[in-house]
């Protein structure tokens, strides 16, 4: 939904992953006037009046004006958050959660009877609109919800639906997923500073492979297996490395790190915060 209607959302807990979705919304055609967030902060509320002309207001009031709440707070903190809701939210709001781990039945127990509730994990790449948000139903969002959050969460990026089952194993791969992408450039960069490249030219030669890597895997319709086959020649440089990767267990470190996330996603959920 956007500016051409008097439609309101409000972000409750507007820190990194609220203030990227609300600079996206206003860069999607949002009206800064229906647009709502709440801090902990009131420095921070000013930072956000001030950056994006949005209305800082209370969690209460949030959910007394605006009818599409995003709680977009640390799982850590939604059970308060939602208690600070419960009296004011009726059930013609839809509650968006961006919260990993957190169930829908988690925030539906807490709720007005038959409040819809949709679960989105986004990630941080929608700051540049290249961001992926997977949604699930909760029991009584409808297909409108659903789609009305697919149209806040499509204006950042790609939106794909899941049954919630798959909501954990989706956040280990794509909530957190740019995290490891980071962390590889981080290392290879290091990699180009032991080989005596400065710094700043290794780091663009290693982000520049990642772009021009990201779009191919994206636009050539290969399979990644065929992209990495065609860099790597007969008695090669490449083969050489991939070598040194199989050796140190790399790919089986991928498949455990992303279980590891996965199962840290199903302890949120169960009040293990930790
Ligand atoms: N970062 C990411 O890449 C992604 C994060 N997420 C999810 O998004 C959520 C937020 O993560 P992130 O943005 O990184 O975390 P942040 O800590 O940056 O943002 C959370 C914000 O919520 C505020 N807050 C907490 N409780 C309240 C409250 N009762 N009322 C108003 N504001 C409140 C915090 O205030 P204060 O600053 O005072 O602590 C903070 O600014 C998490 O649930 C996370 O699982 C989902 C996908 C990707
Ligand atoms: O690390 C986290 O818990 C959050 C959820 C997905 C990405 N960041």
């Amino acid at each position: 939904m956007s500016s051409n209607t008097s439609q309101k959302v409000a972000v409750l807990g507007t820190g990194k992953i609220g203030e990227a979705l609300l600079s996206g919304m206003i860069r999607g055609g949002w009206a800064p006037a229906d647009l709502l967030v709440t801090t902990r902060r009131q420095e921070r509320a000013d930072e956000l009046r001030t950056r994006y002309g949005v209305t800082p207001v209370s969690n209460a009031d949030a959910a007394k004006q605006a009818d599409t709440l995003i709680l977009a707070c640390k799982p850590q903190d939604m059970a308060s958050l939602l208690d600070e809701l419960a009296p004011h939210v009726t059930a013609d709001r839809l509650v968006i959660s961006a919260a990993a781990g957190i169930t829908t039945s988690f925030i539906e127990e807490r709720l007005a009877e038959r409040t819809p509730v949709v679960r989105v994990m986004p990630n941080t790449p929608v700051l540049v609109d290249e961001g992926m948000s997977v949604i699930s139903a909760g029991s009584h969002a409808t297909a409108d919800a659903l789609a009305h959050a697919e149209a806040i969460f499509g204006a950042v990026g790609k939106t794909l639906r899941v049954p919630e089952a798959q909501q954990d194993a989706c956040t280990a791969l794509s909530g957190s997923g740019p995290a490891y992408f980071y962390f590889l450039v981080e290392a290879m960069t290091d990699a180009g500073i032991l080989l005596g490249l400065p710094r700043d030219k290794a780091h663009d030669l290693i982000v520049q492979a990642a772009v021009g890597a990201s779009v191919m895997l994206r636009d050539s319709g290969e399979h990644p297996v065929k992209l990495r086959e065609n860099v790597t020649s007969p008695a090669g440089t490449t083969i050489n490395a991939i070598r040194e990767l199989e050796n140190h267990g790399v790919r089986a470190a991928l498949i455990a790190a992303l279980e590891a996330a996965r199962d840290r996603s199903r302890e949120l959920a169960s009040g293990n915060n930790t």
